[in-house]
């Protein structure tokens, strides 16, 4: 090999690499919940005014150190039957909520949040693969009616969040507090979840 296909060889191994290292998640959860302001503050490292999402938005983006390929996929009720395919397969679930809504619709959210689950379990075990974590952004901390991680966590029944791991991150998309921090831990559950998966291989 010449030189300068060496360097090409060499050029393509990083580009695969970086790829490789890229996690791929999604973004779901009610309307007006937030997705895409968090996307777009990920993206942009500022605050950008949204209108509802129609379909979907795809990003990549860096989050708490990392790279990240991020689908945000809009929430209104006629979309949300769409979340599943975008969750089939992906290396982690982020499911953004308005810490300040009103019970009701946390209930809805609790529901919704239970079908995806449910869902993402299913095509993880068609797949053979693990079920991705979830990480939930307890989003809209800047009101004060916002409840507290533990609090949104208790209101989507998380405790019954069977086989997947979870955490709940505070965070405001508004001004971007927490988004890094929740994007770090949500490496961290990943990265757990392949290691769990490993070592039940090697003890197969
Ligand atoms: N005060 C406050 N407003 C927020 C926060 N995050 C988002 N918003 C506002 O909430 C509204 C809805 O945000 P979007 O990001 O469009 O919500 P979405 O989840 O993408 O909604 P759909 O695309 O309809 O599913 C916008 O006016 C945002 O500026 C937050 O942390 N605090
Ligand atoms: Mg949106």
């Amino acid at each position: 090999m010449d030189s300068w296909s060496r360097r090409k060889a060499g050029v393509a191994r990083a580009v695969e690499g970086v790829v490789k290292r890229r996690k791929h998640v999604v973004l779901v959860g009610l309307d007006g919940s937030g997705k895409t302001t968090v996307l777009t503050r990920l993206k942009y490292r500022c605050f950008v005014s949204t209108t509802p999402t129609i379909g979907f938005n795809h990003e990549k983006v860096w989050g708490g150190g990392y790279r990240w390929s991020c689908w945000d996929v809009g929430g209104g009720e006629r979309l949300r039957p769409l979340w599943s395919s975008y969750t089939r397969a992906t290396d982690g679930i982020v499911f953004v909520v308005d810490s300040a809504a009103p019970d009701d619709l946390m209930e809805e959210a609790r529901v919704e949040l239970a079908r995806v689950l449910k869902k993402s379990r299913a095509s993880s075990v068609q797949l053979g693969i693990p079920s991705p974590p979830l990480l939930v952004l307890a989003n809209f901390q800047d009101q004060v009616a916002a409840r507290t991680a533990q609090g949104v966590a208790l209101s989507l029944g998380l405790g019954e969040a069977g086989g997947v791991v979870w955490a709940v991150a505070p965070v405001c998309a508004l001004t971007g507090e927490g988004l890094d921090t929740a994007m770090a831990s949500l490496r961290t559950l990943i990265d757990k979840v392949r290691q769990d998966a490993r070592r039940r291989d090697r003890w197969r």
